[in-house]
């Protein structure tokens, strides 16, 4: 009998800076052992929500598959290999290993509870003899690096407390707009270095043909397969391309931060989340790159967005190891409680993208076809449903769990439970007439999601109700859903205007006021 170093690879599915493939075979030539990389499809994550959505959309599942390929692809190149299962790794892991002191399972270490749930599955499932060993590799900066010195129950409440705290030394910096990136280099850890040929010589005895197709997927359902997309095509060599382009071949050095504030445009961000988020591309990577660019352009506005933007995504991982399951509990990290609508029929016009906003329909359709929506469109979105709606957030989440490509579950519940107003207190309320108005002026975006609305000039094509039933007619526009709540509501001084506002505590007490805004907005989506 023999051990072995298994290393389960989940979201890392990529060679370079990958701690997990690195502690693997640094065990292994430590201990004269070899190492076997496992990939597990897990029937969990396919499965329907009690929601009744899918928690992996077929976009994101092709993507999933043919990153999972690819890696294997890529393994093969350094004269290893991929062993790809289908089924619960609490089965699967201890079947393929032998009970052995010498057996390790070296894995990413995770901060939420579904996968922390499993890890405890799999530990349990395991014989004593095996060793468990977490590796960190999600992040930018390093868990241990964050000047939390007690641990993630430190992590700040807010974003530009936490920046104070991981760019410790930049105190006088409170705002996240101001980075000093050659400092930061000094505070991210460089990547790891490249795997040496042969530094992960794989065991006998094991069926490495298996290359999945996507009727191998554990749906639990026929599902058609999606029509792949050239330029999102899950892997670390597209990523890295991507990367490359994004940084040198574009106008990269002139993208200036309020054209990340547009919806559209190939360039207006990095469009790097799908890759991140399946660990295909490290955010340290993203980082070296970005530091090398800036080291020929210092101070480039965009690069150091593309800076604020990973800490945003470390933020979220952090603070959501803080909490725990809070970032899916309706009341959110404070536990607020708030009178959410439950309505399915309201639900559907935001999820279908028929709420007669035109902002929020584009986004909604934009993500049921690309799962790509833009930051801002997301905001706005996710802000009509909790905040303009009242809409239960969390069915908000897993929708856009199921749907987009980039689906992180950090960086999605936390954005979404923080649109909600249930993170620090504080309520970016979006007012999506006026951001429509003003980050598509011309109605690009919107036409380009809304072919009911494509006649229709701006500014009426923000405002589509406004237009007579006549005027709607001629331009071709009469099948544009009315309003789904009342226009009103982000008129006059109650409105919602765009940025932050504080929440004094009664806003999540029922009063009577709010209670008919909600009265009046419900009533008149039955009308729709
Ligand atoms: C309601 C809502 C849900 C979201 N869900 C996700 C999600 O599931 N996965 C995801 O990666 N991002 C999510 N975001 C954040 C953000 O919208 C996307 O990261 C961004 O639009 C991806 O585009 P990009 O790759 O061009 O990013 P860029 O703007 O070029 O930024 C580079 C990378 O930084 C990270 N990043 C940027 N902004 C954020 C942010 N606000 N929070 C966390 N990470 C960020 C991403 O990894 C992104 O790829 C969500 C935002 C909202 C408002």
């Amino acid at each position: 009998m023999e051990g072995v170093v298994c290393a389960w690879l989940r979201n890392d599915l990529r060679l370079h800076d990958n701690s997990v493939l690195h502690q693997a075979a640094a065990v292994a030539s430590r201990k004269n052992l070899r190492v076997l990389p496992v990939y597990v499809f897990d029937p969990r994550y396919f499965q329907r929500t009690r929601y009744g959505t899918l928690r992996t959309g077929a976009l994101r599942g092709l993507f999933l598959l043919q990153s999972v390929l690819a890696l294997k692809r890529q393994l093969r190149r350094v004269g290893s290999d991929l062993l790809i299962k289908v089924g619960r790794p609490e089965k699967v892991l201890p079947a393929l290993l032998e009970p052995h002191a010498d057996t390790y399972v070296l894995t990413q270490q995770e901060v939420t509870s579904a996968e922390l749930t499993i890890d405890g599955g799999v530990r349990r499932a395991l014989d004593d003899r095996c060793q468990w060993q977490y590796c960190w590799g999600s992040t930018l900066f390093h868990k241990d690096d964050i000047g939390c010195a007690s641990g993630l129950d430190n992590v700040p409440e807010y974003f530009n407390q936490f920046v104070k705290c991981v760019w410790s030394g930049q105190t006088r910096s409170s705002s996240a707009a101001q980075v000093d990136i050659p400092r930061v280099a000094q505070l991210v850890r460089p990547c790891l270095p490249d795997l040496a040929p042969g530094s992960l010589p794989l065991p006998e005895a094991h069926d490495l043909g298996f290359e999945p197709g996507w009727r191998d997927l554990p749906y639990a359902e026929e599902l058609p397969e999606p029509a792949s997309c050239k330029e999102f095509f899950g892997g670390e060599a597209l990523a890295l391309e991507r990367l490359s382009d994004y940084v040198w071949k574009t106008d990269f050095q002139y993208t200036l931060h309020s054209d990340r504030l547009k919806h559209f445009g190939e360039y207006y961000a990095s469009k790097l989340g799908p890759w991140i988020a399946h660990g295909c591309l490290s955010p340290r990577k993203v980082f070296e790159e970005v530091r090398r660019f800036e080291s020929d352009s210092p101070g480039a506005p965009h690069t150091q967005r593309l800076a604020v933007e990973l800490t945003w995504r470390d933020f979220f991982r952090f603070l959501s190891g803080k909490h725990g399951n809070s970032i899916f509990r309706q009341g959110g990290l404070k536990g607020y409680k708030r009178n959410w609508k439950q309505d399915v029929r309201l639900f559907n016009l935001w999820s279908e993208g028929r709420t007669g906003y035109p902002l929020v329909d584009a986004c909604m359709r934009e993500l049921q076809s690309t799962g790509l929506p833009s930051n801002q469109a997301r905001l706005n979105a996710a802000s009509f449903l909790a905040c303009s709606m009242s809409f239960d957030w969390r069915r908000g989440a897993d929708w856009f769990e199921s749907h987009l490509l980039d689906y992180d579950v950090t960086s999605n519940w936390g954005n979404w439970v923080r649109c909600a107003g249930l993170t620090e207190g504080r309520l970016d309320s979006f007012n999506v007439v006026k951001q429509s108005q003003k980050l598509d002026p011309d109605g690009v975006y919107l036409k380009r999601w809304l072919p009911e609305l494509e006649q229709v000039a701006a500014p009426l094509i923000h405002e589509p109700w406004l237009m007579t039933a006549e005027e709607a007619s001629e331009l071709g526009a009469s099948a544009y859903p009315a309003p789904c709540i009342d226009p009103t509501f982000f008129e006059g001084r109650h409105g919602p205007r765009q940025g932050a506002a504080r929440i004094p505590p009664e806003r999540y007490k029922l009063d009577e006021k709010e209670l008919s805004r909600a009265a009046r907005a419900a009533h008149f989506s039955s009308s729709v």
